[in-house]
């Protein structure tokens, strides 16, 4: 039995890997998560957890689930401690499940049964194995070495060594439905905010009945007064009616301060999810070159706020309290018959011009909001581009168009706020106008006889309750224009084509080698303009080196985005690895294809975090070996802060050249098996390009490289070499045929 055990603990390790790493090394790609830091056992996990989602139907690699544990891992130890990663530990295991959308937690058992499996189980070694199931008693436990993947373990051989944790997943709800639920249309981004909070509106409405009942007793404690305790004098009944009323407005204040303060927490709940839904989207969004500006963008996000001020308690709350008007105006004929069609006529007219302004408040709003857009984008320029505005002397132009601007965008805004006011006026008048108009047709009654003195004094008291929500409710019309824009506006966040779209399944490639099938393919910035890219045939076998050469504006730098997978064909296929590229997906992509663009962007922060956007280094030695790599370790060992390099707003802080480099520092670090360069040169200097050539003979090896350049020395590092004349291939072939070609070209054109 002990044998058993031992060949038992065997599989475990190498099922788990934490012995002797036994796991086939070609599962998971080459990648930067994959550091010689890596958790000793975070890449088995990694292994037995994705096989474990799989089993749950969730088909997600292992390389995600290790990232995702990296990151776990980092978190809960810096938070502790603030030290380097340290071991993957079930809690770790759990939460990474959760993230790929299941219900998981980590449960201690008692008894081993049936219905607990499918579960990965630690042993006291700290080992984890996947159980896939239990029959009377027998285990079957996961394990790669068997050519059925299973290993049936007697019970009294695992037991001994089980530590009692086990970590169970399930398929959550919301999974299920995602993979079955039959294709609805997608629910508004904003609006299916609001539903989530139905809830609380349903408690919120409930609040405003009650207080709204409440609010009677004022009316109802005049009435009473004046035609019962005056005409008799009596005195004990004024006070119990007084305490009466007293209590009950007491009451309708606190229903109506916890109605607030549910409103207050709905709204910020659906301030929180809608912000972050538009972060992801605008985030996740993919390129459309020519077809959206960036500052149509930035003050899309910005009006948010016009929506979220817009959504506070009071809107809600006069929202809410609209209703009851109609109990109210129930009330008032109940007291005074016909005398409720002055109310109606009344809060009619309140409402009419705020809903027939509608469209000239839209207008106008679009034009103040497209004003104060390009305004907004003019000053970015002036402050961004500062030294351009100030050495090519165009401080006039500036000041001209901002002046026009602001002009244009003052003008109209007093516009939308006169006519706004104009309507909360309007509303205020009529309601005044509609009291004074229930006064004269009481006091007729009255004379007839067919009406007290205080049903006249009660009816006035309720015409301000009853329409006094229609007063707010202009004022809400009145803004509700910009609100429209500003949704209008948002929207096209919203509903960007996404690069990872939602509802489309992609195909996963835990590994990509970097073969490259280009047919028939045609790339447009503009739908009706010229074609920008038209190759109709091209292939790139794995691991080659391709130089792209071609004059400026031939069409380079876009070739090299589409086949990074940054933008779509218009027409045709790029095949990766023999797969279309749309299809898949975004993360193994982007995991596999290190791009290098002509122009590094830094962002604030620290440069550790510039070099380590993906949060999963942790390792200082490595940021700096990719540093070295680049050339710039010597700069940064020497420099004061190091690592800590404040990177200034607007990424400021180093060099164009040392930008070029923190680019390819980046490109180390995320060790990819194709390499997509933009002019990766262009920036350095000739000492440290040969250097960095001379690195890249080595680095390169095994990596698909596709390269524009101007420049000689990376030319040679590369064999094949192709030239582009107006998005066209003009010339495709071995690097050095090419540029003796090329050169007897140039001498046979010299004079
Ligand atoms: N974002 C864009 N929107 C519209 N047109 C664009 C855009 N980017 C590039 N173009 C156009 O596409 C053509 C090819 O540009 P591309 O940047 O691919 O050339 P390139 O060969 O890389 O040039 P260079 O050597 O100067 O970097 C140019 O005519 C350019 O005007």
């Amino acid at each position: 039995m002990a044998d058993r055990v031992i060949a038992f603990d065997i599989n475990a390790a190498r099922v788990s890997g934490a012995a002797d790493g036994a796991l086939p090394k070609q599962k998971l790609p080459p990648s930067g998560t994959d550091t010689p830091r890596t958790p000793p056992r975070a890449r088995a996990r990694a292994e037995l957890a994705a096989a474990y989602a799989g089993l749950l139907g969730a088909q997600v690699p292992a390389a995600d689930i290790l990232e995702q544990m990296l990151l776990a891992v980092g978190e809960a130890t810096a938070a502790v401690t603030g030290a380097p990663a340290a071991d993957v530990q079930p809690d770790h295991v759990a939460a990474v499940l959760r993230v790929a959308g299941m219900t998981a937690g980590v449960e201690e058992i008692d008894r081993l049964s049936p219905g607990q499996w499918p579960a990965l189980a630690q042993m006291t070694s700290g080992q984890l194995v996947l159980v896939l199931g239990q029959e009377g008693g027998t285990l079957f436990i996961y394990d790669t070495t068997c050519a059925d993947r299973r290993a049936e373990v007697p019970l009294e051989d695992f037991a001994p060594f089980f530590s009692g944790r086990i970590i169970r997943a399930r398929t959550s709800l919301r999974q299920l439905e995602a993979r079955h639920a039959p294709e609805t249309a997608p629910e508004h981004w904003f609006w299916s905010a609001f539903r989530a909070q139905r809830m609380a509106f349903v408690e919120v409405a409930v609040g405003s009945l009650f207080a709204n009942i409440l609010a009677v007793s004022v009316a109802m404690f005049s009435m009473q007064v004046y035609d019962r305790v005056i005409p008799h004098k009596s005195e004990s009944t004024l006070w119990v009616l007084a305490l009466g009323a007293i209590l009950a407005l007491a009451l309708e204040m606190a229903l109506k301060l916890a109605r607030s303060g549910l409103m207050d927490l709905a709204g910020r709940k659906i301030e929180l999810t809608v912000q972050s839904l538009l972060m992801d989207r605008l985030l996740g969004m993919k390129a459309a070159p020519g077809r959206r500006s960036p500052s149509q963008l930035f003050s899309a996000m910005r009006e948010f706020s016009s929506v979220r001020e817009f959504f506070t308690a009071s809107t809600i709350g006069t929202i809410a309290d609209i209703p009851f008007i109609f109990i109210f105006l129930a009330l008032v004929a109940s007291i005074g018959g016909n005398l409720v069609w002055v109310l109606a006529l009344g809060a009619v007219l309140m409402v009419v011009p705020g809903f027939l302004m509608q469209g000239k408040m839209m207008k106008i709003t679009k034009s103040t909001q497209g004003a104060s857009a390009r305004a907004a984008k003019l000053l970015h320029e002036a402050i961004y581009e500062h030294e351009t505005v100030a050495t090519q002397r165009g401080a006039d132009r500036f000041k001209r168009v901002w002046e026009e601007l602001t002009t244009l965008s003052a003008v109209k805004s007093s516009e939308s706020r006169k006519l706004s006011s104009a309507l909360t006026y309007w509303a205020q008048m009529v309601q005044q106008a509609t009291y004074v108009s229930a006064v004269v047709v009481g006091t007729y009654m009255v004379f007839e006889g067919e009406f007290t003195v205080g049903a006249i004094i009660a009816i006035g008291i309720l015409t301000s309750r009853t329409l006094a929500p229609l007063t707010q409710l202009a004022g809400t019309l009145a803004r509700w224009a910009n609100v429209k824009a500003a949704l209008d506006g948002l929207d096209q966040i919203a509903g960007a084509d996404q690069v990872h779209a939602g509802g489309r399944s992609y195909l996963r490639a835990e590994a990509i080698e970097g073969e490259y099938e280009l047919r028939g393919l045609d790339f447009k910035y503009d739908p009706e303009g010229a074609r920008t890219v038209d190759i109709a045939a091209l292939r790139i076998p794995s691991g080659q080196r391709v130089a792209v050469l071609g004059a400026n504006g031939s069409g380079k730098s876009t070739l090299l985005k589409l086949l990074a997978g940054i933008y779509e064909p218009s027409a045709g296929r790029i095949l990766l690895d023999g797969v279309d590229i749309g299809q898949l997906h975004p993360r193994d992509l982007r995991r596999a294809v290190g791009y290098l663009s002509q122009d590094v962007r830094l962002f604030s922060g620290t440069l550790r975090d510039n070099l380590n956007l993906t949060q999963l280094e942790r390792d200082e030695e490595r940021l700096y070996k990719a540093l070295d790599f680049a050339g710039l370790g010597p700069f940064l060992r020497a420099h004061p802060r190091g690592l800590d390099l404040e990177i200034r707003d607007g990424g400021e802080g180093l060099s164009v050249g040392q930008r070029q480099s923190i680019g390819w520092a980046r490109l180390w670090l995320q060790d990819p098996s194709v390499v997509i360069l933009d002019e990766p040169t262009a920036a350095l200097d000739t000492t440290l390009e040969t250097t960095l050539v001379s690195r890249l003979e080595t680095w390169l090896d095994g990596r698909t490289a596709v390269i524009a350049t101007h420049r000689v020395p990376i030319l040679a590092l590369t064999a094949r070499t192709l030239i582009l004349q107006n998005g066209r291939m003009a010339v495709d072939g071995p690097r050095d045929a090419v540029l003796a070609h090329l050169n007897k070209a140039k001498s046979g054109a010299a004079p």
